[in-house]
């Protein structure tokens, strides 16, 4: 029956003033239709992080953080050829020793734990045989490492700690078994504990009641799409949802919840449980470390009393505009350097495709050529960032806030 037909009395189809049924769906989608409404149902609508344009709006309004678009460009290049000539691609991220190379469920657990708690590993030691550090296979590991020494020791030791029905479980992961899985080699203890027990917990919680206790359902439940996934996970799991408010207007930052993304898309070489047809929605992870590299490539400049007090290595309160700047205006940086390499390099098609690198019939120019997003620009350059740390080559330090957030 058309809509509007003229035979028909008057009567608004959506709701008839006389009758108290419900208006008929049929009738509600022909009107959608006829309006041009139609086809757009919510779960067809492509969801969105909001991360990016939040970057932009920070970069925009950002008083002591700025980037420095000449020596942004030159760096574009550098990293490009850096990455290339190291191959960088979705396979680096199984080439470091430490990570998990099953590519199975409890890879997808050791993941979402190693995400869940990969923040804050800055020591306030300045004595660095002092420092917080996880000694495993006969090594010293520090910062982000310690977290994943931690695990695959606590695996070795036959502690199910990548299980969340066990962090839940109150008799047997004790705070006491969880201090002796992050025990440290030094008196330091592993910065911010409580906080990180705690995350367990929730996380854990959250996980046996919503999603039966893998977060494999949860990969499931986002239908191949990273942006999805990260909104699924900030939506349901606090401790991952990674925003504030900067010049009265919410911000997301979003870190722990796209790192968690990345790292499955890299780990799976976009396959499996790493599959996502959006991979290129994720950002760069603004953590502590990514600033500083772009400051030393000189992409990023701060004021002179932020860079002092950065040098000074005064802590910067989580949140503040400082902070939230340095955070912002790098997720921006990483955005135009990514730009600026498809712009002068064509030939790259985005990292999208399987595994990060490009489908070729030459097999060496596939070798040659990999696919370039804002994640794996960011691997390169926190890797870089380690490399010249490890060389006692920062040009300065990194900034100090302590937060659960990165
Ligand atoms: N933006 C960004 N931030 C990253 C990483 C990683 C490690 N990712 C591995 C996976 C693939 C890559 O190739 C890496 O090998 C850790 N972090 C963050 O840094 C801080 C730790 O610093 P430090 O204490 O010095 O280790 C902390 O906030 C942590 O969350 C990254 O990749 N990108």
């Amino acid at each position: 029956m058309p809509l509007l037909d003229p035979a028909t009395p008057t009567r608004n189809p959506l709701v008839d003033a006389n009758s108290d049924d419900e208006a008929d769906p049929e009738l509600v989608e022909l009107l959608r239709q006829h309006l041009g409404l139609s086809g757009k149902k919510s779960k067809d609508v492509p969801p969105e992080t909001k991360v990016l344009e939040n970057a932009q709006y920070i970069f925009d309004n950002a008083i002591d953080v700025a980037l420095n678009p000449a020596q942004t460009k030159e760096a574009a290049e550098t990293i490009w050829q850096m990455m290339q000539k190291k191959s960088y691609s979705t396979q680096t991220w199984s080439d470091h020793e430490l990570h998990p190379q099953t590519k199975d469920e409890g890879t997808v657990d050791f993941i979402f734990l190693m995400d869940l708690l990969n923040f804050s590993f800055w020591s306030g030691e300045s004595e660095e045989s002092r420092r917080f550090c996880i000694e495993y296979r006969g090594r010293r590991w520090t910062g982000y490492w310690s977290l994943v020494a931690a695990i695959q020791r606590a695996l070795d030791e036959d502690i199910p700690i990548t299980s969340p029905d066990f962090w839940v479980d109150e008799e047997n992961c004790t705070d006491e078994v969880l201090r002796h899985v992050f025990r440290s080699a030094t008196d330091e203890d592993i910065p911010m504990f409580k906080e990180r027990v705690q995350c367990m917990r929730e996380a854990g919680e959250v996980l046996c009641n919503e999603f039966g206790g893998s977060f494999a359902n949860c990969i499931d439940d986002a239908n191949q799409s990273a942006a999805g996934l990260v909104n699924l996970v900030t939506e349901h799991f606090e401790c991952f949802r990674d925003e504030t408010i900067f010049n009265g207007k919410r911000v997301r930052l979003y870190k722990r919840a796209q790192i968690l993304v990345a790292d499955l898309w890299a780990c799976f070489n976009g396959e499996s449980f790493g599959e996502f047809h959006d991979i290129d929605k994720i950002t760069m992870f603004a953590d502590y470390r990514i600033p500083q590299m772009l400051h030393q490539l000189g992409c990023m400049r701060y004021s002179p009393s932020l860079e002092s007090h950065i040098r000074s290595l005064k802590p910067i309160v989580s949140g503040s505009n400082w902070e939230v700047e340095l955070r912002g205006t790098s997720i921006w940086c990483v955005e135009l350097i990514r730009r600026e390499i498809e712009k002068r390099h064509p030939e790259v098609r985005a990292a999208s495709t399987k595994g990060g690198s490009l489908p070729s019939d030459n097999i060496d120019q596939a070798a040659n050529i990999h696919g370039i997003n804002a994640i794996l620009i960011d691997f390169f350059l926190y890797d870089t960032m380690k490399v010249l740390e490890r060389e006692n080559n920062e040009s300065i330090p990194h900034h100090r806030t302590r937060s659960i957030w990165y």
